[in-house]
């Protein structure tokens, strides 16, 4: 099958874990009775993303919450890119997004591995490292489709997890993200469209909706990009369900048109041996 249909579920995050969940509910059963094959939720889809959060929200495998995503995707026979949670593991807590097949079983799951630790001058600071813990593997999976990458929010900066993605046959990108009033309008349209068109991959970059009396505030502007660059689906800002076509043809006819996977002088580059000092 070299077509399926992909759903982002912008969804508004509250200090509130029940209600989130069954946000969250709604949106995946709305998005499964539309015909998604796959549905894709954000980043700390049940928690308020601020550090001060993440221990009281923080679950263990298996919870309330990955329970929930288990039985939708079994029921509604989709696939489900769980957005992340605070994942608790003996005493560290990680930033983690699980993935269920349409049978409801965990397939696979992906520890944040860059961590958001940045001061931005008169703009933003956040310092995730103080609250969670670093993930340590590259995440891909096999669907009925295609191999699917999935990386987290920060992550998306980070060309060579994208590319390491693309080479071990990733042909969708999902970021579940929660990128804010900063980053947003500078950063996040052009990091998504950049990410498909140099990897020649759809990219799929799920936010929450924008609540403005949070202590982070999430950008929204969920977005489906197509490999030439091409945004083919966007949210604005507020609470909604996006949905796009995955055509792998298209990938194909790409790759072989601009061949840039194959012109890479893999021979030139060696990127551990770049110093930034
Ligand atoms: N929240 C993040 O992890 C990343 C982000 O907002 C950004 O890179 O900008």
């Amino acid at each position: 099958m070299s077509k399926f249909k992909i759903a982002i579920c912008q969804m508004k995050v509250i200090d509130d874990k029940e209600k989130n969940l069954k946000t969250a509910e709604r949106l995946i059963v709305e998005a499964a009775c539309n015909g998604s094959d796959l549905v894709v939720l954000p980043e700390m889809f049940n928690c308020p993303y601020n550090n001060s959060f993440f221990p009281k929200y923080a679950e263990e495998y298996p919870g309330i919450t990955t329970r929930l995503l288990s039985q939708l995707s079994e029921k509604y026979r989709i696939y489900i890119v769980g957005g992340s949670i605070p994942e608790k593991q003996k005493e560290k807590i990680y930033n983690t997004s699980y993935i269920f097949d349409r049978n409801g079983k965990l397939i696979d799951k992906h520890r944040k591995m860059h961590l958001f630790d940045i001061d931005v001058k008169d703009g933003i600071r956040f310092k995730e490292s103080d609250a969670l813990g670093y993930g340590n593997s590259v995440t891909v999976f096999q669907t009925e489709f295609c191999k699917i990458g999935v990386a987290i929010c920060y992550d998306m900066r980070f060309p060579e997890l994208m590319r390491l993605m693309a080479l071990k046959g990733a042909k969708v990108l999902i970021v579940p993200a929660a990128f804010n009033m900063i980053t947003g309008p500078a950063h996040w349209h052009s990091l998504a469209r950049v990410r498909a068109l140099d990897n020649q991959v759809y990219f799929i970059a799920a936010s929450p909706s924008r609540k403005l009396d949070s202590p982070y505030v999430a950008y929204g502007h969920s977005l489906i990009v197509d490999p030439w660059g091409d945004i083919i689906s966007q949210a604005d800002e507020k609470e909604a369900i996006i949905y796009g076509k995955i055509n792998l043809e298209k990938i194909e006819k790409i790759r072989n048109e601009l061949p840039l996977l194959k012109h890479r002088r893999v021979d030139l580059y060696d990127i551990k041996e770049t110093s930034i000092d």
